[in-house]
């Protein structure tokens, strides 16, 4: 039961202003189902939402859907059954304002930082390009936030002139990283962003995110295998197995004490958890 103080005397319930109604999370799965073309039912049923500030994990062993799932989130193909909310709404791929709201609010990034990053572009065209493909900056003013968004993940200024097959497979992810937060979205979706990456430049990445995520409040979704990535990123973690959620809660518990047989496995399936 909530507890709820008397009004002051001399009010009257109208003068009372009512509580604010909780924000709808940024973007959410509402028994989403997907069937590729060729492929049996890839996703069935699967309901998850991101809050604002909210990290999420999505485990699960090989073709479980964890990509799928995200491919839906992203807006990149459209559920086959039940729908993607963003801020609430029904995501419409036909509604051009909707997804610029989307586009600028949500960005992601993908396992391959080699294949990721356009080699015939300079680093400055490519982490301003998604400031310029939605209106919000162009010239020196895009300029200016393409340095800013490389210095939020590292990398001086001085790289901007560059060319991508001058940098490392960790720089080349921190770029990737600073071209999603360059228009300063509320959630990042995170495709396997450190599995191609060596075990020490993995630490480096997932410390980039976890301080990108606790000094701007950016929201995340990072599919991994990597449960020990997850563990350090995530506060909540949704299992998926055969296109469906078969555990989902707090990482910590989740992961020390989980409910389901195959959430076991998996855990037992990994060497050791870092740190
Ligand atoms: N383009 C496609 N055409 C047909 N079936 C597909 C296609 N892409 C994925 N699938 C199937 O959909 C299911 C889910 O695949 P998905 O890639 O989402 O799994 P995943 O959990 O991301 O796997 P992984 O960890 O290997 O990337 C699998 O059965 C897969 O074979």
């Amino acid at each position: 039961m909530t507890e709820q103080a008397a009004p002051p005397a001399g009010t009257s319930p109208a003068d009372i202003p009512a509580p604010a109604a909780a924000a709808p999370p940024i973007l959410a799965l509402q028994g989403a189902g997907y069937r590729y073309h060729r492929g049996g039912l890839a996703l069935d049923d699967v309901s998850l939402s991101i809050a604002a500030g909210e990290s999420v994990g999505l485990v699960g062993e090989s073709g479980a859907g964890k990509t799928t799932a995200l491919r839906l989130l992203l807006g990149l193909d459209a559920p086959s059954s039940g729908a993607v909310l963003f801020d609430g709404e029904p995501l419409n791929r036909r509604d051009t304002a909707q997804i610029r709201r989307f586009r600028s609010s949500v960005q992601a990034v993908f396992q391959d930082p080699y294949s990721s990053l356009d080699p015939r572009q300079r680093i400055d065209r490519i982490v301003s390009e998604p400031l310029r493909s939605l209106g919000i900056a162009s010239g020196r003013e895009a300029a200016e936030q393409a340095a800013s968004a490389l210095e939020s993940v590292g990398l001086d200024a001085d790289v901007l002139r560059r060319y991508p097959h001058e940098f490392s497979g960790g720089q080349r992810q921190r770029i990737a990283i600073a071209r999603a937060v360059v228009c300063k979205p509320r959630l990042l979706l995170a495709d396997e962003p450190v599995s191609a990456l060596d075990m020490s430049t993995r630490i480096q990445v997932i410390d980039l995110l976890q301080g990108l995520r606790d000094r701007t409040g950016l929201a995340l979704v990072m599919v991994s295998h990597d449960l020990g990535a997850v563990a350090s990123l995530c506060e909540r973690t949704v299992v998926l197995r055969g296109g469906r959620v078969v555990e989902a809660g707090p990482t910590p518990q989740l992961l020390h004490a989980p409910a389901e047989e195959y959430t076991r496995a998996l855990i037992a399936a990994v060497p050791r958890l870092p740190r």
